[in-house]
């Protein structure tokens, strides 16, 4: 069980309510000039990450509030809960084991008495003899000619990490052409299988229930592709494979048990990408490569498992998130990587961190009377710049943002790396300092303005600055490094909801739509105008069948 806190009645949370009065007026600015080893005090060296959170709206006393308010919600004793496989994962009755997934210590991990390391690398085993006889080539399709596009048709966890890694990844790849189809839209599987020839595709079926309708749809309409290509039934097993924890439902489907990867229900959906749900990620990079990502992770696991907390990464991170969602109202945290092959990180743990953290109920089953889980969002930089900055500088909200970026690049091109990293260093500078009055007026000066102008331009230049951010410098994104970057989200996550005192492992708040999209699907079938719906529902649906070809 984890423990049962109200993080809002510790003595923690009544001191840090009192300090944010006496931090909120100060500026990062001062704050730096008070403290010249403020970058030394408030940043962590981590193998080829530097995480730098000196830019925040901190001093020692507030590391130190936020370090009790973790402490007096037991964060320890919940680590350790979930690092020993205790259901914590208590609405579902699970383990989270993500974890052990990427375990290479050789201490048993047992869940209902029993270890399940050895299922792991079985399927580690299994998921590496596969993919180097696809790889390879010795593999053959139907018409016995080798693999040459591999799609995963996946959704949610079942999609996103995969997707994201693979294009992390990019510069690893293999001459394997990987395709993700996910959206129940025909669109997206017509899209993909129109440049696709069934003898040389392999479709991987990624879905942990493997009852999920848009994943069944698109399977059933790959399946239809692959025997209208001219295939037979028993071809199936030379192009189709599951990644699932359901072997009834892959068997009833018609894929061969032998092509199933297995999972298991201590791996949530959106922590799977570790499991047998990474194949596309092993067929993309090969197998060593995927090793490395897991090696990168389970050092992260390490670093979070057993690093006092005031060294501890993914503990601060998810402090200071609290620390802006609960006394500053932030609402959102921005994630901006300066790196084109991270295009879709932030992407990846809007799922990751909303479908965790997104919950009003805590772990008593009441309501909550504070602030829990923060909106994610976030792009690419520099393209972020010329399209979403303008309000993270000057508009009135506070966005925490974590700004992420590799020392190296895979694409040494002209000086395009150096401009790229000049403008991440640029913007949490400007962010943080800004530009005073003085400094502007200084500045239309110096141009030639006109006073009258001057005048009337000021204010609009001024940026009052103070705004927070995080700074990942990372030596290279390389497979291990990655790894590490990506624990490190998962963990954040994790702190913040034992602090929340919710559950982050269910996701009972995607339910209410599928279900009543299953009652309307039927509804949609016939031609009669509908009336068993609100007003607005129903005069939707109707106008739909009126226009409905
Ligand atoms: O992997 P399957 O079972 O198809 O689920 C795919 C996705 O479904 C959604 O409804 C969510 O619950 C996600 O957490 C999950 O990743």
């Amino acid at each position: 069980m984890l423990p049962r806190i109200n993080f809002t009645e510790t003595a923690a949370y009544k001191y840090l309510s009192n300090h944010y009065i006496d931090i909120a007026p100060q500026h990062l600015r001062d704050l730096f000039a008070e403290d010249p080893k403020r970058f030394d005090k408030f940043s962590i060296a981590f193998g080829d990450i530097l995480f730098d959170y000196s830019k925040n709206r901190i001093n020692d006393t507030t590391k130190a509030l936020l370090l009790q308010l973790a402490r007096e919600c037991k964060l320890d004793e919940a680590i350790d809960a979930m690092f020993s496989g205790n259901a914590i994962n208590e609405t579902e009755n699970r383990a989270v084991l993500h974890t052990a997934l990427r375990n290479q210590g050789d201490t048993p991990i047992v869940v209902d008495g029993k270890d399940i390391m050895p299922e792991v690398r079985s399927v580690l085993a299994k998921m590496k003899t596969f993919s180097e006889r696809i790889i390879s080539g010795t593999w053959k399709g139907y018409t016995g000619k080798p693999i040459a596009d591999v799609v995963n048709i996946g959704i949610g966890g079942s999609d996103l990490g995969p997707v994201m890694v693979t294009e992390a990844l990019k510069p690893y790849k293999n001459h394997l052409n990987i395709h993700f189809v996910s959206n129940v839209d025909g669109t997206h599987i017509a899209e993909t299988l129109k440049r696709l020839n069934p003898e040389t595709t392999l479709f991987l079926i990624a879905s942990k229930t493997f009852t999920t309708q848009e994943t069944m749809a698109n399977a059933h309409t790959a399946r239809q592709w692959f025997l209208a290509g001219g295939a037979a039934e028993d071809d199936i097993a030379k192009h189709f494979a599951a990644l699932s924890t359901n072997s009834q439902a892959v068997a009833a489907f018609g894929i061969d048990t032998q092509n199933m990867f297995e999972f298991w229900d201590w791996v949530g959906g959106r922590y799977s990408l570790w499991s047998a749900i990474g194949l596309s990620i092993v067929l993309s990079i090969g197998f060593e490569h995927f090793e490395q990502l897991l090696g990168g992770a389970y050092a992260t696991d390490e670093h979070f498992r057993r690093t006092p907390l005031e060294e501890n990464i993914p503990v601060i991170m998810a402090l200071l998130g609290i620390w802006y969602n609960n006394f500053f109202d932030a609402e959102t945290q921005a994630i901006l990587p300066y790196d084109q092959y991270l295009h879709r990180f932030a992407a990846y743990f809007q799922q990751g961190d909303m479908e965790s953290n997104g919950k009003y109920v805590d772990r008593n089953g009441n309501a909550v009377a504070y602030q829990t889980g923060p909106i994610i969002w976030g792009e690419p930089g520099t393209n972020g710049q010329h399209a979403f900055y303008q309000l993270i500088h000057q508009g009135t909200k506070l966005i925490p943002c974590d700004f992420i970026a590799p020392a190296q690049t895979h694409n040494p091109i002209g000086e395009h790396h150096t401009l790229l990293l000049s403008n991440f260093f640029a913007q949490t500078e400007a962010l943080m300092n800004g530009k005073d009055e003085q400094a502007v007026v200084a500045e239309l000066k110096a141009s030639g303005t006109s006073d009258s102008a001057i005048e009337r331009l000021k204010a609009f230049k001024v940026f009052e600055g103070n705004r927070p951010s995080n700074s990942f410098l990372i030596k290279k994104i390389t497979p291990y490094t990655l790894g590490s970057l990506i624990a490190l989200y998962e963990h954040k996550i994790f702190v913040q909801g034992v602090i929340w005192n919710i559950f982050s492992f269910d996701q009972w708040g995607v339910e209410l739509g599928k279900q009543l999209a299953g009652k309307i699907l039927p509804e949609l079938r016939t031609a009669d105008a509908i009336a068993t719906h609100d007003a607005s529902t129903n005069g939707l649906i109707n106008q739909y069948k009126k226009w409905k070809a």
